[in-house]
């Protein structure tokens, strides 16, 4: 019998995608819970920030309950054998809070830019390099880009030194064929692609089978899919389709199915699901993480938030354009009343 070939490595962002859902209140208590439960159940890298990254506690994002960097010591001091992930767009981080993030224990760190702007990057990856860190790339709102132009943005971060490069499906808008084509495009640059889904039109884990076999060799997951949007891959469901897929993983999906159930169930506000305005963000392709300001500008205003995730997508509103989530409702809500139409 032939062995069983090697699956590819989950990072599981729970205690960072997961932190926009949790409106950026992880405690100390919860993040050692969730790590101890992934790395007895062998997850090899798990990535604790706040939702935005390092730096991204502020009114813009949403302020952080607990300082980042406690709750990074507290996650390096809990794993025994995970490598402990941040992550860091450039402008909201910087080079001295990823150094701290190192000091306390962050082994790891994906810097993460806007899929046209894999430029901004480089002083970041030197950075990361010089403190002797895994420097990850991490294309985020990859299906703005067809492949051979995401594949050239990959190509300046390998030129930066990056020792993998993620495909970011932020607004889950890809289907199966889109992530395979860019994995395809992205593997002629580097040979570790990795993929990072949401589930907005509900192929998160669709569409990281469809990444993997075209040869990704990461992919991310969260517990019971705790993240932006309708959530992410979920981390217990990667490890049980990876088992079926026949590869030889590291993971013990029981564990991980324990501690998605009895570790984070019990302190998650919502479950994430493709519901009416989850959908609309992959439809539109816009931001997962503009799910939130979207409901609670449309409660305010009296408008669909569907009709503001519609119209940020026309305007392709990228990440860190959250203010323009209020420019477009405040817009909306004028032309309504200027038509006298009804709102929501
Ligand atoms: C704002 C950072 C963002 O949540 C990164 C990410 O996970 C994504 O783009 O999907
Ligand atoms: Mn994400």
């Amino acid at each position: 019998m032939s062995p069983k070939p090697k699956a590819p490595l989950v990072c599981d962002t729970t205690l960072r995608d997961g932190s926009h859902p949790m409106r950026h209140t992880y405690t100390a208590e919860q993040v050692e819970a969730v790590v101890r439960a992934l790395d007895r159940a062998g997850v090899e890298m798990i990535e604790v920030a706040h939702g935005d990254g390092l730096g991204g506690s502020s009114l813009q994002y949403g302020m952080s309950a607990v300082d980042e960097l406690d709750l990074i010591a507290r996650a390096a001091e809990t794993a025994e054998r995970a490598r402990i992930a941040v992550l860091l767009i450039p402008g909201i981080g910087t080079r001295v809070t990823l150094k701290a993030a190192a000091e306390r224990g962050a082994r790891a760190v994906r810097i993460a830019t806007h899929c046209t702007e894999a430029d901004v990057s480089e002083q970041h990856f030197a950075a990361a390099k010089a403190l002797g860190m895994e420097a990850i790339g991490f294309l985020m709102m990859s299906h703005m880009l067809e492949p051979a132009a995401l594949a050239e943005q990959a190509g300046l971060m390998a030129g930066f030194g990056a020792d993998a490069i993620y495909i970011v499906d932020s607004a889950g808008a890809l289907v199966p064929a889109g992530a395979r084509e860019r994995v395809a495009a992205l593997r002629d640059v580097t040979g570790d692609v990795g993929f990072h889904a949401h589930n907005n039109l509900g192929l998160a884990i669709g569409n990281t089978v469809a990444a993997i076999e075209a040869g990704a060799a990461r992919v991310d997951g969260c517990l019971r899919g705790l993240g932006a949007g309708a959530g992410n891959a979920a981390t217990e469901l990667l490890a049980a389709t990876l088992d079926r897929m026949g590869y030889d993983t590291p993971l013990d999906t029981f564990a991980l199915s324990d501690a998605a159930e009895h570790v984070v169930l019990p302190f998650m506000p919502f479950q994430p699901f493709p519901d009416r305005e989850s959908l609309a963000i992959g439809y539109a392709g816009v931001y997962s993480t503009f799910l939130l300001h979207a409901k609670r500008h449309g409660e305010r205003l009296g408008l669909d938030p569907r009709d503001i995730l519609v119209e940020l997508g026309n305007r392709k509103a990228v990440a860190g354009q959250e203010d323009w989530i209020v420019d477009v409702a405040e817009d909306l809500a004028r032309a309504a009343a200027a038509t006298g139409a009804p709102s929501a």
